[in-house]
């Protein structure tokens, strides 16, 4: 049994798409308990978040960073930072944003160094691009980056990007899995 905690902004509704295929994929992992956290409501899950074996990181890249509401999270985990209550869990990321770059590696690398800020362990993307399905179409390994025009969060992120960050969930639930049986 291993427990997953997604905290993630999304303004228009696309990086909660992700958000959501990332916890499809990861449910898909018997044992797998996944919690879905925008971070207007993380108040009410900072022992949640305490108790996760894995906490994954999902903000949608704004100016080429993470969103302001995201930062504004990132910078009240102070406390559990202090604490090193977030010490050795496993930790991923994922972004969008419009552009097939839009300094989206900015953002997955604000989101890595947040976690070693918080001495987590943190795991990358292991896919390999160039295949038909498209599945890490990005080339991105240090966390999964999405893509998504100016249209509605139904039509994009892509079906190939919704397939790259269920197998991202799938990767941490595995990972989640051994983590907490210390094997
Ligand atoms: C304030 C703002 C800043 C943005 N900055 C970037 C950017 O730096 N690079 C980029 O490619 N797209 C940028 N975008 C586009 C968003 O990243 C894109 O629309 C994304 O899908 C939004 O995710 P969301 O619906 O979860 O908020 C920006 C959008 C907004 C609203």
């Amino acid at each position: 049994m291993s427990q997953i905690s997604i905290v993630f902004h999304s303004g228009y509704g696309h990086t909660k798409v992700v958000a959501e295929s990332v916890k499809a994929g990861a449910e898909t992992i018997p044992g797998t308990k996944v919690l879905l956290v925008p971070v207007e409501e993380v108040d009410a899950h900072w022992a949640d978040l305490e108790a996760a074996d894995a906490i994954i990181f999902g903000s949608p890249t704004y100016m080429g960073n993470v969103s302001g509401p995201f930062k504004t999270f990132m910078d009240a985990s102070s406390k559990p930072w202090s604490e090193r209550k977030w010490k050795d869990k496993l930790a991923a990321g994922f972004t969008i944003s419009g552009s097939p770059s839009g300094d989206k590696l900015n953002t997955l690398q604000s989101l890595m160094i947040f976690a070693m800020q918080h001495g987590m362990v943190w795991i990358g993307n292991a896919e390999l691009p160039y295949n038909e399905e498209g599945i890490n179409r990005l080339g991105s390994y240090t966390g999964l980056m999405a893509q998504a025009g100016q249209v509605a969060p139904e039509v994009e992120p892509n079906l190939a990007d919704r397939r790259s960050a269920e197998l991202l969930g799938q990767r941490i639930a595995s990972a989640a899995t051994r983590w907490a049986k210390g094997a």
